[in-house]
């Protein structure tokens, strides 16, 4: 069922190992060629737009694209208690987390008489994406919405698929965690054109909607499948977004001392997101590898979700890495940057403080991704397809500014004027230095 690449004898390096590395296929600027042509629909034809790809690519024509706040609170109201009491510990812990993560202001005294203050300021509105194709993901909820609180921001609008089996209506899963979370501004909108909509802002179909139905957002966050993530990535000129959170991806490192049933349960936990969802196992035990196909096979094909899951571990994004040592699955790992890593060796925590590049990383065998997913505090919006080189996982940043705020008295200034005076006529800027020197004449 896993391919297996073979890295023993000869490792290539820097981009040959990138390329050698399992990778899905599809990629996202193909998707992106897809979408385009729809997110220009948005932006021209508003809600009208959105009814008729609602018809299309979901399969129902929603009746109230802003959900009514009737519909939230009742959602809350019929949730069941325990999945009630799991969002207040995943709120509860996301809120901790997160809250840790807010920079505070710092006043920098340059000179005496010169202050340079950085200060971190929320961006006003931000529209947040909570997937709802094949699975759907109140958890989304919560690791957007509490993010983007901590950070302050003021006003937050969410957007997730309508569901044909409640009528063209959000989960009420994901309306009930909206409405926990004291989110009133509730869209049925899915997939590339819900991007669009908090891009561009969308206005209302005559007689049935508010006009406008949305406006747009300064940033946008969340994950989804591989034609959000390309949405993301069109609507970047005009908005802010997080990383780009697409297809799960999870990498596990492990030696002779994993347990194989553990590392196999691991891969098919993320492998029944998407038939696009990639798990990689990086290992120098041969050993291991066989076990590990041995025991991913019968449970692969018993899981619910079986299907997918066969389909995204046999594609050619999924395999075993077979590798000289622990050290080349290291380097391995740091080439591929997966969206979530596990570590199931010994010293897992001294392998761990080796990984330059991954979303999130798990260490020891008792830190599963779920945990991460649901409860761990930390934040499951993480970077996928490589991108993790460059971009960390959503947290309360991707909704501040980091702005300077520059003060300085008359004798600082008088002090500055002479090597001011310097680099404007290098420069050939004359005004520059007559804007400073005005103010001593
Ligand atoms: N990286 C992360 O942080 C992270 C976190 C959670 C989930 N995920 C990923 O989110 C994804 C959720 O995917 P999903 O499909 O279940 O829900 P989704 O909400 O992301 O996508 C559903 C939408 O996709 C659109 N769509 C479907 N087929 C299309 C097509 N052919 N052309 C254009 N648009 C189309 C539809 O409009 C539909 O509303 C999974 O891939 C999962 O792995 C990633
Ligand atoms: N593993 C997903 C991140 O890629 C997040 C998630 C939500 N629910 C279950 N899993
Ligand atoms: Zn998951």
């Amino acid at each position: 069922m896993l391919s297996i690449t073979d890295f023993r004898t000869t490792m290539p390096t820097g981009m040959e190992l990138r390329q050698a590395l399992p990778r899905a296929q599809m990629n996202i600027e193909d998707a992106a060629e897809k979408i385009r042509p729809l997110m220009q629909e948005v932006k021209a034809r508003g809600a009208v737009a959105l009814r008729e790809l609602s018809e299309k690519f979901d399969g129902v024509r929603p009746e109230h694209l802003r959900v009514p706040e009737e519909e939230l609170s009742s959602a809350l109201e019929q949730l069941d208690s325990a999945v009630r009491e799991a969002m207040d510990i995943s709120i509860a812990h996301n809120r901790a987390g997160h809250r840790a993560q807010v920079p505070s202001e710092r006043v920098t005294e340059i000179m005496p008489g010169g202050i340079v203050k950085q200060r971190w300021i929320p961006v006003e509105r931000v529209g947040l994406y909570v997937p709802g194709g094949l699975a759907v993901y109140p958890s989304s909820v919560i690791m957007n919405v509490v993010a983007a609180q901590e950070a302050g921001v003021g006003q937050i609008a969410v957007a997730s698929p309508p569901q044909t089996r409640f009528g063209g209506r959000v989960h009420p899963t994901i309306l009930a965690a909206c409405q926990l979370l004291g989110v009133k501004e509730v869209y049925a909108v899915g997939g590339a054109q819900a991007i669009a909509m908090f891009a561009y802002g969308a206005s209302g179909e005559a007689g049935i909607d508010p006009d406008p139905l949305c406006q747009p957002v300064d940033v946008i966050t969340g994950p989804g499948n591989i034609y959000v993530a390309a949405a993301k990535r069109l609507v970047r000129a005009v908005c802010g977004i997080d990383a780009e959170a697409g297809p799960t991806e999870i990498g596990i490192i492990a030696d002779k001392s994993a347990n194989p049933a553990l590392v196999a349960a691991d891969m098919i936990s993320q492998a029944e997101h998407d038939p696009n969802a990639a798990s990689v196992l990086f290992t120098d035990s041969e050993e291991l590898a066989r076990k590990v196909e041995a025991e991913i096979v019968p449970a692969a094909q018993a899981t619910k979700h079986s299907q997918r899951v066969c389909q995204a571990l046999s594609g050619p994004q999924s395999g075993i890495v077979l590798v000289a040592d622990i050290a080349s699955a290291i380097d391995a790992v740091n080439a591929y940057a997966p969206e979530h890593l596990e570590i199931h060796t010994v010293e897992a925590g001294e392998v761990a403080n080796q990984i330059r590049n991954a979303g999130a990383i798990f260490v020891g065998p008792y830190t599963p991704v779920p945990l991460g997913d649901y409860l761990a505090g930390s934040n499951h919006v993480l970077p996928t397809g490589g991108t993790g080189r460059y971009e960390g996982g959503l947290s309360v940043m991707a909704y501040l500014k980091p702005v300077q705020q520059i003060e300085y008295q008359r004798g600082a200034l008088e002090k500055m004027a002479r090597p001011l005076t310097a680099f404007a006529d290098a420069e050939d800027l004359p005004a520059h230095e007559e804007a400073v020197n005005c103010r001593f004449e």
